[in-house]
C-alpha cells in the first residue's frame, strides 16, 4: 500500500473529483457516511455526541456526522471552533444543510470558556483539523485540544482522518495534539501513524476506503510504502516439483559466544524454518555441543578458541555459501573484529549484519566502508543510534535512515512496531505485522535467520527483507495468538514459521 504526503493526498481528492462522476461535497458524505457507519457499529445512541468542527474540510466531514447521525436517532451537540474567518466552501455548505434540519444542535467556541460540560457517557468526535495541518496550533486552540485530552480516561475520543494538531508527513513531537482511541483515516495510513513517537496519539488506527481514483493511486510515485500481502504475493516463489537442496542455497551463520550460543541457535533454527537448502553454523567450541544436540538439521564449523569466534575468514575466498548471515551472540572481541575485517576484505556478496556485528561496526567505523552492497543491516534503534547517531525526531531519524542506505547502497532496517525498511533507491518500506509480545530477547536473532535463508534462496536482498520482515512478523501474530503477548517467547516466532508460510503469503 503506498503511503502518500498530505499534498498527494489533496491531489488524489482533487484528480478524483476531476476525473471521476462525484463532486467535492458528495466525496465529503461519502467520507463522512463511512465513519457514521462506523461510528454505529461501535456505539449505541445512549451516547450523547460531542463534534468538534474547524473550519476546514476535517470540519465539514464533523458536519456531515453531525447530520447523518441526527438523522439516525443520536443526541449530537456540534461546536464549531471559530479560529478563521474563511471556512472552506464544503464546510459552508455543510453547515447550511446542518443549520437547515437540526439548527439547534450547533454552537460556536471562540475562547477556552467557551468549552462544554461533558456528561459521563459522552462520546468525543475530533474533526477540527486534518491533513490541511501545516503548523502547530498556538493560543487557545492549544488548549481546546488539551482540554479535550483531560478528558481522555473518561470519554472515547474518535478522530476523523487524523488526530487533530498532528502533521501527515512531518514530525509533531511536542506539539498539541489529541491524544484519539480511534482514527479513522480515509484510503491511506498516513506517514505520521508509523513513527513511534506518535504511538500514544492515534489509537487504534482505521482506514476507511472513500474511492479515490485507483488510476492517481497507481499513477503516483511515492517514496513510502506499507508492506501488505499483495506486496508478499509477488515475492513469493514457491518451491518447484525437480527441486533438490541444491536449489536453495547453502547458508552460513557465524554466532555465538560463552553465554549467547542460544542466539546462534535460534538463528540457525529459523534459518532451517526459512527453507534454505543446507546451513552450516560457525561457533567457537563452547558452542559445538550444544548446537549438535540442538539442531541437528544444521552442520557445524568450531572455531579455535573456546569462548569467541576469532577465525570465520578462514577459507572464505573460495567458498561456495549462497548468504552469509553474522551477528547473534557474536560478542565484540578484538579478534572477533580483526576476522570480520578479513572477512569484509574477501567476501563481496549480500550478508545480513545484526547484533554484535552492528556493534562491530559503530566501534570500528571503517569496516562499514567494506559491508558489500546490497547487504541487510538490521539494527534495533539503540544499534542504530550506535552506527549513524542520534536524531531530533522521527522523521529526521528516517531521513537519516535512507540517506545512509541510500549513500552506502545497503538495505538498512530499523526495528519496531512498523520496522522501517530503507532501500538503496531511496524508496522506504513499513511492516505491520508483528506485536508486543515479540519486544523479548532473541526476537531478532530469529528474523536474521529467517533473512540469511531467504537470501541463500536466491531472493533479492530487497525481496528477502520485505518478505522476512513480514513473515517473522506474521509468525509472531500466531505465536501471540496462541500463547499470549506476554508468555510468547522467541522461540515460539519460530514453531509458528510453519503457519505463517502456509496461511501468511
Ligand atoms: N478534499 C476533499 O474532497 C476531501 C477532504 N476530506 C477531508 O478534508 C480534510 C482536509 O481538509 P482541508 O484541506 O480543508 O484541511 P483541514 O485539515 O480541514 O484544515 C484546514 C483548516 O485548518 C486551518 N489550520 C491549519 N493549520 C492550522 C493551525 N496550526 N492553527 C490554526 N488553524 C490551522 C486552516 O486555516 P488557515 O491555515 O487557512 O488559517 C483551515 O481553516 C481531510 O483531512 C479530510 O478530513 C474528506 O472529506 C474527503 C474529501
Ligand atoms: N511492539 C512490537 N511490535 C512489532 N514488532 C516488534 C515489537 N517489538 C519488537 N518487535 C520485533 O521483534 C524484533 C526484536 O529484535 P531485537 O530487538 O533485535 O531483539 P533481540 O536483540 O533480543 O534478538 C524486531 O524484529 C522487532 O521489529
Ligand atoms: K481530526
Amino acid at each position: 500500500m503506498k503511503i502518500f504526503s498530505a499534498e498527494q493526498i489533496r491531489e488524489a481528492d482533487q484528480f478524483t473529483i476531476q476525473h471521476t462522476p462525484i463532486s467535492s461535497s458528495d466525496l465529503m458524505e461519502r467520507a463522512a457516511g463511512k465513519c457514521v457507519s462506523w461510528y454505529e457499529d461501535h456505539f449505541t445512541p445512549d451516547h450523547p455526541v460531542y463534534i468538534f468542527c474547524g473550519k476546514g474540510n476535517n470540519g465539514g466531514d464533523g458536519l456531515v456526522m453531525a447530520r447523518l447521525l441526527q438523522q439516525h436517532g443520536y443526541t449530537v451537540n456540534t461546536f464549531i471552533l471559530q479560529h478563521s474567518n474563511n471556512p472552506s466552501k464544503d464546510h459552508t455548505l455543510k453547515l447550511q444543510q446542518l443549520t437547515d434540519h437540526y439548527p439547534s444542535s450547533i454552537h460556536s467556541i471562540g475562547d477556552l470558556s467557551d468549552f462544554p460540560e461533558l456528561p459521563a457517557n459522552a462520546v468525543i468526535i475530533d474533526a477540527i483539523f486534518g491533513t490541511g495541518m501545516s503548523r502547530p496550533v498556538e493560543g487557545w486552540l492549544a488548549g481546546i485540544i488539551h482540554r479535550i485530552n483531560d478528558h481522555r480516561l473518561q470519554h472515547t475520543i474518535v478522530s476523523v482522518d487524523l488526530p487533530s494538531g498532528m502533521i501527515a508527513d512531518e514530525s509533531s513531537v511536542h506539539f498539541p495534539v489529541i491524544q484519539a482511541h480511534y482514527t479513522l483515516s480515509f484510503e491511506f495510513y498516513k506517514l505520521a501513524f508509523l513513527l513511534p513517537e506518535n504511538a500514544m496519539l492515534t489509537g487504534e488506527v482505521h482506514i476507511l476506503p472513500i474511492g479515490l481514483s485507483p488510476e492517481y493511486i497507481s499513477n503516483t510515485p511515492t517514496r513510502y510504502h506499507l508492506t501488505d500481502s499483495t506486496i508478499i504475493k509477488t515475492i513469493y516463489r514457491p518451491r518447484t516439483p525437480f527441486a533438490n537442496k541444491g536449489t536453495y542455497g547453502h547458508a552460513l551463520l557465524i554466532a555465538g559466544s560463552y553465554g549467547k550460543i542460544g542466539a546462534a541457535v535460534l538463528s540457525a533454527k529459523s534459518c532451517l524454518r526459512s527453507g534454505v537448502g543446507l546451513l552450516s553454523c560457525y561457533v567457537p567450541q563452547c558452542g559445538y555441543d550444544i548446537m549438535q544436540i540442538s539442531e541437528p538439521c544444521a552442520m557445524c564449523i568450531v572455531d579455535e578458541n573456546t569462548h569467541y569466534n576469532t577465525h570465520f575468514h578462514q577459507g572464505m575466498e573460495s567458498a561456495r555459501y549462497k548468504a552469509i548471515g553474522i551477528g547473534p551472540g557474536l560478542d565484540t572481541q578484538t579478534a572477533t573484529a580483526k576476522s570480520l575485517e578479513r572477512l569484509l576484505a574477501v567476501w563481496k556478496s549480500p550478508m545480513v549484519i545484526d547484533a554484535d556485528a552492528l556493534n562491530l561496526l559503530s566501534i570500528y567505523p571503517s569496516l562499514l566502508q567494506e559491508v558489500p552492497k546490497n547487504s541487510i543491516l538490521t539494527p534495533h534503534p539503540k544499534e542504530f543510534e550506535r552506527l549513524f547517531g542520534s536524531s531530533q525526531n522521527d522523521i529526521d531519524r528516517l531521513e537519516l535512515l535512507s540517506r545512509e542506505a541510500v549513500s552506502r547502497h545497503l538495505y538498512i532496517l530499523l526495528k519496531g512496531r512498523y520496522t522501517a525498511m530503507a532501500c538503496p533507491d531511496g524508496s522506504i518500506y513499513f511492516n505491520p505485522t508483528g506485536n508486543p509480545g515479540m519486544a523479548t530477547g532473541g526476537s531478532g536473532d530469529v528474523l536474521t535467520g529467517i533473512l540469511t535463508g531467504l537470501l541463500a534462496q536466491g531472493y533479492s536482498s530487497k525481496e528477502a527483507l520485505l518478505f522476512g520482515v513480514w513473515i517473522h512478523g506474521y509468525a509472531g501474530d500466531l505465536a501471540a495468538a496462541e500463547h499470549s503477548q506476554e508468555a510468547m517467547t522467541a522461540a515460539d516466532i519460530i514453531n509458528g514459521l510453519g503457519k505463517a508460510f502456509q496461511e501468511g503469503i
